[in-house]
This record gives C-alpha cells, sequence and structure tokens, in this order.
C-alpha cells in the first residue's frame, strides 16, 4: 500500500530538509508551503501523515491541523513546533486534533521512527475501520438473510402444514384434519346442545375403475368426485378425503336427523343423475353412505367415525348406492360378522370344510347320472355351518379364492378315488363363484389340478356349475375361458337359472351342456300356473338349444311327476336325496335303485 506524506512549511528549506530525510524510508512525499496549500493538496490526494510547520503566515499548524482533523479525522498530524508554542500544541493534543508535536531543530532518527509509527498507526485505523465497514455489511447482510429465512420458513410452515392437514391429489383436508373439525364440531355441539352428523362415503366399484382405466384415471375420477361433494354442502360443512376413495362429510348444526338423510340423499342423486366424463367416456358412478349422528350414536370423534362406517357397509350389503343411519344393531351384526370371517380364515387351516353331495337323477334311465359337491363348514364352535351362512362372506373377503380351490381339489380326489374303486361314470358338479373364474389363467388351473389328479377331463366329468350374473361379467373373457375348458372335455352348467338377467342370445354363445331350473320356480309347480309356464319354457328352450335340462329343488312325488310330463332331463332334490356325506354318497352310487320311492 502506497503511503503519501504531507509536508506542510513556509520555510523551503525546512521542508526540503524533511523531505531528504523522510524520502529514504519510501514515502510519497507532497509539499505545501501554507496551510492554504495543504488543504488543496488534501483535496487532491489520499494522505496518511501531515507533518505541519507551527508558525505560518495566515493559519498556524495547530489551526490548520485542528481543519484537517475536522476534514479528515482518520489522518495522523504532527506538529513541529518552537518550545514557545507549547501550550497551544498540548491543548491540540488533548482535543485530539494532534497526535504528536517535534520541536524544532529535531532528531532525524527519532522523527523518522515516529513517522514510520504514525504510519502504522494510520494504517492500522484504516484496516479497523474496513473491518468495522464488513462487519456493518455483514450484519446487514445477516439482518436480510434472517428476514428471508423468516419468510421461508413460514412458508415452509404452511406448506407443511398443508401438506399434513389437507390431500394433495384432491385438495381436501385429509382425514387428521377432518378429525380435528369434527372434534370442534362435537364439543360446540356439546356446549349448544345440538347435533352434529357424520356422513362415510365410498365409490361403488371404484377399484374396477382403476383396474380397466388405470390409476391415472381413477385419480382424475378422485378429483372431480371430490369437486362434486363440495358443490353439495354448505361452506360451514366439512368434505374429506379419509383414505382411497373414502370420503367423509360433517355437517354441522343438524336440527332433526332426517336432515342428514336429505343431505346424503341428494349427493346420491347428483350422482345418479348426471354422469362423469373420464377417458372419453361418460360413466355413472355411484356411492354408498352411512350416517351417524351425535350423540346418539356416539359422543366421540373415533366412535362416530365408526358408526358411521359400520351404516356405511350396511349401506353396500343393502347393494350399494344408497345411504343408511348407524343402527346399534348393525354394531351387533358387524361384530358377528367379523367373528365369522376370523373363524373361516381358520377353517381351511384346520380341516373343518367337507363337501356333502346331492345326486342329480336322469329321468330316462331312473340313475344316479351325476352330483353336485356342495361345501360343508363343520365349525369347531358353531357345528355344522351352511353355506348361504358364509360363502357370501367368503366372496366378500376373497376366502372364496383358497376355500374355491379346495373344493375343486377335494372334488377331484373324490372321483378318482370312485374311479379307484370300481364306480364308473362319475360327473361331479361344483359350484363356481364370479370371483374364482375372473383369476388370471383360471382354465389353465383346472386343468393342471384335474391333472394333478390323474383325471381326464373328457372322460371323468368334473362340471362346473355357473350362474348367469358370472357368465354375463366381461362376455369376451368369459367365452375364452369356457371354450379353453371346454375344448379340454369340461362341461358346464347354469345354475339358478330363471333367476338372472338371461339373455337368450348369450345361451347360444357359450358352450353349455345344461340348464338347472331354479328350486324356487319347482316348488309351487303344482300350485302356480306361472310357474309352471316358466318351467315349461325353460325345457323348451333347453330342447330347442340341445341342452339338457335339470330341476332343483324337487320334494314331492307330484313335483316330480310333473316335471317328468313336462319332459324335464333329471332332477334332484330331497325326494331322492339330501346332500350327503362322502361314505353315503358311495352306498347311494352302489345302489342307485334305492333313490327311486314310489311314484317318483
Ligand atoms: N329346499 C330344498 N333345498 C334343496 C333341495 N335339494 C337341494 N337343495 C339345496 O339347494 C342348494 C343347491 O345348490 P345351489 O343352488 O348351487 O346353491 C348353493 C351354491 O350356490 C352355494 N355353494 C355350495 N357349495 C359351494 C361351493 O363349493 N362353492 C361355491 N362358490 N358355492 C357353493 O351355496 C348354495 C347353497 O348350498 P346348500 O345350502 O348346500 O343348498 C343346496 C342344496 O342343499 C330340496 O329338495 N329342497
Amino acid at each position: 500500500m502506497e503511503r503519501t506524506l504531507l509536508l506542510v512549511d513556509d520555510e523551503v528549506d525546512v521542508g526540503a530538509a524533511l523531505e531528504r530525510l523522510l524520502r529514504h524510508d519510501g514515502y510519497r512525499i507532497l509539499r505545501a508551503t501554507s496551510a492554504l496549500e495543504g488543504l488543496e493538496l488534501l483535496e487532491q490526494h489520499k494522505v496518511g501523515v501531515i507533518i505541519s510547520d507551527q508558525r505560518m503566515p495566515g493559519m498556524s499548524g495547530v489551526e490548520f491541523l485542528t481543519r484537517v482533523y475536522e476534514l479528515y479525522p482518520d489522518t495522523i498530524r504532527i506538529v513541529l513546533s518552537g518550545s514557545a508554542d507549547f501550550d497551544s500544541v498540548t491543548g491540540a493534543i488533548n482535543r485530539g486534533a494532534i497526535y504528536k508535536f517535534f520541536t524544532k531543530p529535531w532528531d532525524n532518527e527519532a522523527l523518522r521512527v515516529d513517522v514510520m509509527e504514525a504510519f502504522w498507526r494510520h494504517e492500522l485505523a484504516q484496516e479497523k475501520e474496513r473491518l468495522l465497514q464488513e462487519i456493518q455489511s455483514a450484519n446487514v447482510l445477516l439482518s436480510q438473510l434472517n428476514l428471508e429465512l423468516a419468510s421461508a420458513m413460514e412458508h415452509k410452515d404452511s406448506q407443511i402444514k398443508r401438506i399434513a392437514h389437507y390431500d394433495s391429489l384432491t385438495a381436501l383436508p385429509n382425514r387428521l384434519l377432518f378429525l380435528d373439525r369434527l372434534d370442534q364440531e362435537v364439543a360446540r355441539a356439546n356446549r349448544d346442545d345440538q347435533m352434529v352428523a357424520v356422513l362415510s362415503l365410498d365409490l361403488d366399484r371404484f377399484k374396477k375403475v382403476n383396474e380397466s382405466f388405470g390409476h391415472p384415471v381413477g385419480d382424475q375420477l378422485l378429483q372431480t368426485v371430490a369437486k362434486k361433494l363440495s358443490s353439495q354442502i354448505r361452506a360451514c360443512d366439512t368434505v374429506a378425503r379419509i383414505a382411497d376413495d373414502e370420503f367423509a362429510i360433517v355437517l354441522t348444526g343438524v336440527k332433526a336427523t332426517h336432515a342428514a338423510g336429505e343431505v346424503a340423499q341428494k349427493i346420491l342423486d347428483s350422482f345418479a343423475h348426471s354422469p362423469i366424463s373420464i377417458s372419453d367416456s361418460e360413466v355413472f358412478i355411484t356411492l354408498s353412505i352411512g350416517i351417524s349422528i351425535y350423540p346418539v350414536d356416539g359422543v366421540n370423534t373415533t366412535a362416530l367415525l365408526k358408526s358411521a362406517d359400520t351404516a356405511l357397509h350396511q349401506a353396500k350389503r343393502e347393494g350399494r348406492n344408497n345411504f343408511q343411519y348407524y343402527t346399534v344393531q348393525m354394531n351387533a351384526t358387524s361384530w358377528q360378522r367379523l367373528k365369522l370371517e376370523t373363524e373361516l380364515r381358520q377353517a381351511l387351516a384346520r380341516n373343518e370344510f367337507e363337501l356333502h353331495y346331492q345326486p342329480k337323477v336322469d329321468m330316462d334311465c331312473n340313475k344316479i347320472v351325476g352330483m353336485e359337491a356342495l361345501l360343508r363348514w363343520q365349525s369347531a364352535e358353531r357345528g355344522l355351518v351352511t353355506p348361504a351362512e358364509f360363502i357370501p362372506l367368503l366372496e366378500e373377503t376373497g376366502l372364496i379364492l383358497p376355500v374355491g380351490e379346495w373344493v375343486l381339489r377335494e372334488a377331484c380326489k373324490q372321483a378318482r378315488a370312485w374311479q379307484d374303486a370300481g364306480i364308473p361314470d362319475v360327473h361331479i358338479a361344483v359350484n363356481l363363484s364370479s370371483l374364482q373364474f375372473r383369476q388370471p389363467d383360471f382354465a389353465g388351473s383346472v386343468l393342471k389340478i384335474m391333472q394333478e389328479h390323474g383325471l381326464d377331463p373328457a372322460m371323468n366329468g368334473i362340471e362346473l356349475e355357473l350362474t348367469e350374473s358370472l357368465l354375463l361379467d366381461n362376455v369376451a373373457r368369459t367365452i375364452d375361458t369356457l371354450n379353453t375348458l371346454h375344448e379340454a372335455g369340461i362341461r358346464f352348467s347354469i345354475d339358478d337359472f330363471g333367476t338372472g338377467y338371461s339373455s337368450l342370445s348369450y345361451l347360444k354363445r357359450f358352450p353349455i351342456s345344461s340348464l338347472k331350473i331354479d328350486q324356487s320356480f319347482v316348488q309351487d309347480l303344482s300350485s302356480n300356473r306361472d310357474d309352471e309356464s316358466i318351467v315349461s319354457a325353460i325345457i323348451a328352450l333347453g330342447r330347442s338349444l340341445g341342452l339338457s335340462v335339470i330341476a332343483e329343488g324337487v320334494e314331492t312325488a307330484e313335483q316330480s311327476a310333473q316335471l317328468r310330463r313336462m319332459g324335464c332331463d333329471g332332477m334332484q332334490g330331497y325326494l331322492f336325496s339330501r346332500p350327503v356325506p362322502v361314505a353315503e354318497m358311495t352306498y347311494l352310487l352302489q345302489n342307485s335303485a334305492n333313490l327311486f320311492p314310489a311314484g317318483a
């Protein structure tokens, strides 16, 4: 760094002597012969140290340096004076206007050392100033950063709150915020002696939309549903998405319980009356809704939501697209269902299932031509349980898949055992649920099971009983599966025929061999003309399509005789035999003649 020294002396010789003395120390030296000239030079140059004579015409050294002190306080100011000026010089030193003084004549070496020290001092002061400025600007920067940080934190905070409380897909409150709002509404209702309604909503068959159209479309649907729901409620109510396709609503200030039902109906209507556009097509989406009311169905959020959920499940069981209010009875039922489900899950492992067999009798030759395998649950706790009590739950929980496979294996095992025992022509019909049928490569797995038991599908008839609704679900795929199995030799019959939405055209398209007339038409055959007409129409239809027709639930000789007259090919019912365990069936197969009571 360049060190600039200003020498001010009216005596040119003195100035020159000083310059000579100090030049060797590497300073840039400026010279003035008066205070005014000195001030001018100071305006133009950045001077570190000034040495000024005291006695100068116009302005004394002390006056000059006091002025410099005011204008350039960071300069180091030295005065050269005679001893006579001692008082005014020490006064200026005390005021800080002067750093040091030298008396003339000066000591060269002492002067050189002091000038050097003055520069150090000046540079130190400068450095200090620079550091102070740096600290100051760092402080400014720091406070700026603090401000930015605070606002970023605020932004993040609100983002975190959003993520924690709102569903990112639909922007509706999530479960957490919903529970919080419900909690507040319950507290308010408690204080004001009012009611609160909780609606638990679930999209019917949302899974199917997801599977058929893919997840992005499913997401789009959820967003549309969210908007639609929000438009159906007041601003003071809350609609939230609490799980995948589950929504919930809190209705506040409910005056009477029927008001909640009215809102639920309004929502159902809004969905039932206008389709939702997804992926270039329009679909009608329906909802199931469960309603619980504070304080009747629960006094806290957990109980209210649970009651609404229970009611929702009831709504689903009632056939969807409806709403249900929670009742205490529902709770008892759902406990029982849960218990039953747990026990059913254990039943397979505990080997509690068994098959009973009911013979099918041919009317022409009066012989057993086949049998239906019917599942029984020999429960350790409940005793013998009939399928009506547990098949629907097996289907709902998906347990029908492992249980259905067990049924098929067991039937194949038994067919093999009868063949090995020398009983020929055993045809076992196995009931299928649509869930089983829709499994990937269902046909392959049936054939594999038969193969594992050494059964030739073409020779040893395993027959599959299907319902009309199973056939109509995804017709193209159904035809594929049926054809694969049919080509291998497996036969199909349509169970409970006449009760579904039979379309005559599909009968031609499926490789079916027989129709089973539902037992409800057989029951009142002799007394109900309509039933009689339906049965004869089914028989005529079967005949014209080349299908055999079997009547189910034949209980009386009268029914049997009438069916025989009408031209029914086969019968099944208590008149001939109830479904029986394997040992009894073996006996029946070996003594078929015993089945035909007099007059049958
Ligand atoms: N009143 C009366 N009833 C008669 C008579 N003859 C037979 N039945 C009953 O009628 C039902 C006929 O079976 P389904 O229609 O296939 O109806 C079956 C079938 O849909 C289902 N099911 C039974 N086993 C299985 C199975 O292994 N898998 C599947 N998916 N469903 C099964 O459960 C339903 C009920 O089975 P079950 O209780 O065994 O009831 C059987 C049988 O016991 C009669 O003369 N009078």
